[in-house]
């Protein structure tokens, strides 16, 4: 049997303590690994390494020369990108025509944009008067803040733990990168990457196992850890920050949504039907900016209600190798009966089951999977469990509104602002909305456009910080002003 190691000090090594938990495919419930789960030992000795490695050549590096690797290791990424694929589809069970044009490009291009960004940022600089007549200067430089610990989620597991470790390698910093126990592949391959593209050991560090009372606390509480960015639930972002109180270490937290989707009747619907499918549905549903409230004004309600049904239930379920399949199993039978006690939670909370609600009939080879079917509901009232909470599954509630000033009440109710989306073709009511709509993220006429210079993070519990472009660099360096007496 397959095992995952972790990666420290540019080696694969096993836990002392011996112990190891699976990897299972949620496709067909088959193990696809056993990996070594880190103790306090394996935490600290990565921690070590990373601490090390700052003093080591990858300290001394110039920038041309840190972002030439970076490239390489963008390259290498590319040069195995079936590999990756693989992996990534096995520990998800995401259809590999969804993998292969989101994440796996997306990990590589983490560390070129990221690359490329600190080589031309520049930073400020002040003049300024002093009694004597001769001034002084002032100007700031960047330093890399330390070690950064980076515990990332299952959903998107290449993609969002890159979109971390790129411009925290970017900055000049090391990290030690704790995956989800769901998804540990990718992340572990990755070190052959590292070491092939000429990366120092100890700039890259892994440690596998699961959050509390594991690897995830070991890390968010060893004192040597200089920051810590995290993606996954509010729940556990609460917990991290409590963690990173001690020692006063800086967070960056990108966590859970309950995003609202704005339909228009002056909307270009043949758009807005696209584009809320794919919110709604794509990765099956497992994406913190999909939208899992829809909101249609009341002249366009049945209609859209109808074409988002038929586009629901055209959706190709099938496992990933499936190249029609374009909606695969979630991620584990644990999330499976999460997503099924919210579909069981409409029900008792009176909802209309528009499609869906269930798990759908697979064949023989695939019933051991994490399936259920694309969801729809209408009906439900706005405080319902349904409405509030994020299921982080295949569905939706669809409501209608009478106004504008509705619309935008119902979007900006709940204690989440992640992301947004606007559907009109009125350019003030785009605007206007967009101002006022409570999320760190909206998007008008699209969903998931992603331009990695601009700020990307959440409002309100759905995040602290900002990462992308230059507040990624903010996050990963400690800015130093030097003032010089002229
Ligand atoms: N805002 C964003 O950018 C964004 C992106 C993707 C996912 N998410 C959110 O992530 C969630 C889904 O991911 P998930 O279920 O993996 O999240 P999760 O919070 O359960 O786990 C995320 C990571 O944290 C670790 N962890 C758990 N408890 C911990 C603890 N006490 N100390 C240290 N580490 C701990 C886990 O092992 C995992 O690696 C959803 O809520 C989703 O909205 C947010
Ligand atoms: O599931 C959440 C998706 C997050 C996406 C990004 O962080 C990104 O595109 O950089």
């Amino acid at each position: 049997m397959k095992e995952i190691k972790h990666f420290i000090n540019g080696q694969y090594v096993g836990s002392a303590s011996g112990k190891l938990f699976d990897n299972v495919n949620p496709v067909n419930g088959q193990l696809i690994a056993k990996v070594h789960e880190a103790g306090e030992t394996e935490v600290d000795a990565a921690v070590k390494a990373a601490r090390a490695a700052l003093k080591g050549p990858w300290g001394r590096m110039t920038v041309a020369e840190r972002t030439e690797i970076l490239h390489r290791v963008a390259d290498g990424i590319t040069a195995r990108f079936d590999e990756f694929l693989e992996a990534e589809c096995q520990d998800t069970g995401k259809p590999k025509s969804l993998a292969s044009h989101i994440d796996i490009p997306r990990g590589a291009a983490n560390f070129k944009v990221f690359a490329d960004l600190i080589k031309n940022v520049a930073t400020e600089a002040f003049e300024m008067a002093t009694p004597d007549g001769a001034g002084a200067l002032n100007y700031a430089v960047r330093r890399p803040k330390g070690v950064i610990g980076v515990i990332s989620p299952w959903n998107l597991p290449l993609l969002l733990m890159t979109w971390k470790v790129g411009p925290a390698l970017a900055c000049g910093n090391t990290v030690v990168v704790k995956p989800s126990e769901e998804t540990p592949s990718t992340t572990a391959l990755l070190g052959e990457v590292m070491n092939a593209a000429g990366v120092p050991a100890g700039v890259y560090n892994v440690v596998h196992g699961f959050g509390g009372d594991s690897a995830g606390a070991f890390l968010t509480a060893h004192p040597d850890v200089d920051a810590i960015t995290f993606t996954g639930e509010t729940g556990t972002g609460e917990t991290i920050m409590r963690a990173a109180a001690k020692g006063v270490r800086q967070v960056s937290l990108e966590l859970g949504g309950k995003n609202a989707g704005i339909v228009f009747a002056d909307c270009d619907l043949d758009k807005a039907i696209e584009g809320t499918l794919r919110s709604a549905f794509a990765n099956c549903g497992q994406v913190c900016l999909g939208t899992e409230r829809v909101y249609v004004e009341r002249p366009i309600f049945d209609e859209f209600v109808a074409r988002l049904k038929a586009g629901a239930e055209a959706l190709k379920i099938g496992e990933p190798n499936d190249p029609e399949a374009n909606f695969g199993s979630l991620v584990s039978h644990k999330h499976r009966e999460k997503v099924l006690s919210y579909y069981q939670k409409a029900k008792d909370e009176g909802a209309t089951v528009v499609t869906g609600g269930g798990v759908p009939e697979m064949p023989a080879h695939l019933a051991g999977g994490a399936w259920v079917q694309p969801t729809i509901w209408t009906g439900l009232p706005d405080d319902s469990a349904v409405v509030t909470e994020e299921i982080f599954g295949p569905c939706c509630h669809i409501r209608p509104f009478d106004t504008e000033e509705e619309a935008i009440e119902l979007a900006n109710s709940l204690p989440y602002g992640l992301a947004s989306a606007i559907w009109t073709e009125n350019a003030s009511r785009a605007h206007r909305g967009a101002g006022q709509i409570e999320a760190g993220i909206v998007w008008v006429n699209s969903w998931f456009l992603r331009d990695l210079r601009t700020a990307f993070g959440g409002s309100k519990q759905s995040g602290i910080g900002r990462e992308g472009g230059v507040h990624s660099l903010e996050f990963y360096t400690e800015l130093k002003n030097v003032c010089i007496k002229l």
